[in-house]
């Protein structure tokens, strides 16, 4: 859906934030984009919707040229989300989220109901907070009305630039669950900048590593950037403590799970979803301290999980990256 190739950014006081990149997202695709502070992130993101101009290189969305079109025309139908929402002060809710489809030319009736179907939509009550100001809300909530104001649009591209930065870690790992699951439900495809490790491959189908002067020093899905780092830059950036984050995203694989024949049903303290992650299944592991754990699909019990099924499951999976 979107195709930089060979794009570079020079600011005008010789600063290069971006060279010479490659980069290939694809629809419904979400793709984080990492990196130390400085690295080019925000401004690759911003040259997608035409906030910046690129200095060389071309980008398509859909096959078209973006500094052929309309950059106006381009960002109204490309939805963005920054850490400081960016709200209206003195706009209640409701009429922040409106703002766009009025400007689609939207009767106000039709942007009403839209707006309100999406303020439920990313979990916030209409009947309790669309007549609300925006200070009137936690941060939270704010991030989730620029979401809602970001969909208003139908765009089916979304740009989020650190869109959970502003949040304590807690509130900020339930809007990640909460953004999963819409993004999932409406297909929309995803560009979202982080300087999160943990964020982003949490959140990314693929994840973009940046090192400073824009370089992208690997493009990966999450499983193979923990396991298999292209550098030792990528290896420092992902850090000491990638092995946990790798059972976080390699899946569960049932060639490693134990029949359930001659298992007593009081050994199995707990059960774990036959879609679960290494990481979720260990975690169970160690909090019941059985030894083993019950894989359910369903309401069936189809094995049982040790914890040396989880690592020969982890052994299995990074032998195959190996490999791919
Ligand atoms: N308008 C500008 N003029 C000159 N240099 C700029 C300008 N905007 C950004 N830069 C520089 O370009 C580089 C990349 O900046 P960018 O904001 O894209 O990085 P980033 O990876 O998003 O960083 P952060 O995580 O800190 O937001 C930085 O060195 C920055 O100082």
């Amino acid at each position: 859906m979107i195709r930089l190739s060979g794009v570079g950014k020079t600011y005008d006081d010789g600063t290069v934030a971006v060279q010479e990149l490659d980069l290939e997202v694809r629809r419904g695709e979400l793709v984080c984009l990492v990196g130390p502070s400085g690295c080019g992130k925000s401004t690759t993101l911003k040259m997608i919707n035409r906030l910046i101009e690129p200095t060389s290189g071309t980008i398509e969305i859909d096959g078209r040229d973006v500094t052929r079109q309309d950059p106006v025309r381009l960002r109204r139908d490309i939805g963005y989300v920054i850490q400081q929402v960016g709200l209206f002060p003195h706009q209640k809710i409701i009429a922040n989220v409106m703002t766009v489809p009025l400007l689609h030319g939207e009767s106000k009736a039709t942007a009403r109901s839209r707006a309100t179907e999406l303020l439920e939509l990313v979990g916030l009550d209409p009947a309790t907070y669309a007549d609300r100001y925006p200070h009137q809300l936690s941060g939270g909530q704010q991030q989730r009305v620029g979401v809602a104001r970001a969909l208003a649009a139908n765009p089916t591209l979304l740009l989020m630039d650190e869109p959970f930065g502003a949040v304590d870690p807690l509130v900020r790992t339930r809007l990640q669950d909460e953004f999963l699951r819409l993004q999932d439900e409406l297909g929309v495809t995803v560009v979202f900048v982080t300087h999160d490790i943990d964020e982003a491959v949490r959140l990314g189908d693929r994840v973009a590593v940046f090192a400073v002067g824009g370089r992208l020093a690997q493009f990966d899905t999450p499983a193979r950037l923990l396991g298999r780092p292209a550098d030792d830059f990528v290896s420092d950036f992902v850090g000491s403590t990638s092995g946990l984050r790798r059972l976080a995203v390699i899946p569960l694989d049932p060639a490693h799970v134990q029949p359930v024949d001659g298992v007593r049903v009081g050994d199995l303290g707990a059960a774990i979803d036959v879609d679960a992650t290494l990481g979720e299944a260990l975690a169970v592991l160690l909090r019941h301290d059985r030894g083993m754990v019950a894989v359910r699909d369903g309401a069936q019990v189809v094995g049982v999980l040790t914890p040396d099924g989880v690592h020969q499951a982890l052994r299995a999976a990074l032998a195959e990256m190996s490999t791919a």
